[in-house]
């Protein structure tokens, strides 16, 4: 078993909490043994309106469009955009490489296995300090860099994978850089300084993109057996999401306050999507980077379990903007000390294995 990358924090900081958004999110410690005590309910959703914004006209409309992007990172954490410049047939492109890729077998595919540098195939492996089981996935990381020496599936056994993965991540990479113009202007810095931290053109890039495969479950009740994707926060600075239509479970729980809290609210809202759009959320870097302006929001994937709820193979891609190891963080209000992208992943990480540490204590205590 390994420890994926996605930070989750221990300290709820309450002297930053607003009583508005308490009384607004109802929100209680996740990690502890809470949320076992929900397994057996039934979910509880609410609505709430996940902004959609159009990047048509880029140059003309970046005023527009910069303040619509702020609005949406500061209320949900979670936008979807159109008039991206990506067609539907690219995306599906994409899709049936990635589909392609894991219907090879497994022998195949542990040719280029996961490492810690965040590349390559792990299946039923990454366990969420929010669940403290493994994800009931596989997956595929990768990247633009050196990390990815050996780590390319060979074209004998897909043919041109290398080529036409690295060409659609080279096109939603322009995509994100488009954002982080707008967000840098939200934030009052130069528009190339976030384009310049996470530069995938220098080796050391970080920047990952991870095709995920959630296996078909039988219909009826799998709650506290299966998990599709443990409640959770992205570390890095932005996610691009793909989805396909009618393969639902995508869920948001906004509440978070601050990127030091530990704590989210009871109520889900479910993601719908339309072709072609893409999902992005706020990552745990970013909202460190904007002093907690912008939410870094938990999600999930959820276990289908209830009517309604999709049971088949399910496929996604996640374009995750990490920055460079010697990006320097640090919000325009300096709320918090400056880190190094080096550092910023390092606590991370030290983060996250301490929450699962504390789930599995919490779940062994149940057990005995
Ligand atoms: O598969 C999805 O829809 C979401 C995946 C996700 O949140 C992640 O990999 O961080
Ligand atoms: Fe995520």
């Amino acid at each position: 078993m390994r420890l994926h990358d996605e930070p989750v924090m221990e300290i709820i900081d309450r002297s930053q909490r607003s009583p508005h958004r308490d009384t607004l999110f109802n929100k209680r410690k996740v990690y502890g043994y809470n949320i076992l005590a929900t397994m057996s309910e039934s979910t509880k959703y609410v609505d709430r309106e996940i902004p959609t914004i159009s990047l048509g006209d880029f140059d003309a409309r970046i005023d527009d469009i910069t303040t619509q992007l702020v609005m949406a990172a500061e209320e949900v954490g979670f936008f979807s955009i159109t008039d991206h410049g990506l067609s539907v047939e690219e995306i599906n492109h994409m899709f049936e490489t990635s589909e392609a890729f894991f219907s090879l077998p497994d022998e195949v595919k542990a040719t280029v296995p996961w490492s810690p540098r965040n590349v390559g195939w792990e299946k039923n492996s990454q366990i969420r300090p929010s669940t403290g089981k493994p994800d009931r996935k596989e997956s595929y990381q990768l990247q633009f860099g050196q990390n990815m020496k050996g780590m390319w599936i060979k074209d004998e056994y897909l043919p041109k994978f290398r080529e036409d993965s690295l060409a659609f991540m080279n096109r939603v990479q322009k995509i994100s850089e488009k954002l982080m113009i707008c967000f840098a202007r939200g934030l009052g810095f130069p528009d190339d300084y976030f384009i310049k931290f996470h530069d995938i053109t220098r080796p050391i890039s970080q920047t990952t993109m991870r095709l995920l495969h959630y296996f078909a479950l039988p219909e009826g009740n799998n709650t506290g057996v299966y998990y599709r994707a443990g409640a959770h926060c992205d570390w890095g600075f932005l996610t691009l999401l793909f989805q396909r239509e009618g393969q639902g479970g995508l869920e948001i729980c906004p509440g978070r306050e601050v990127v030091t809290e530990f704590a989210l609210g009871d109520a889900w809202t479910k993601v719908d999507l339309k072709a072609g759009d893409i999902i992005c959320n706020i990552g745990d870097l970013l909202m460190s980077w904007s002093d907690d302006r912008f939410k870094s929001t938990f999600h999930r994937v959820k276990t289908p379990s209830e009517p309604g709820d999709y049971f088949g193979d399910r496929y996604s891609i996640a374009f995750f903007n990490q920055p460079c190891a010697d990006a320097l963080i640090q919000g325009p209000k300096k709320k918090y000390a400056m880190v190094t992208g080096e550092q910023f992943t390092a606590n991370a990480m030290k983060r996250n294995f301490s929450a699962l540490q504390e789930k599995q204590r919490a779940l062994a205590a149940m057990a005995a």
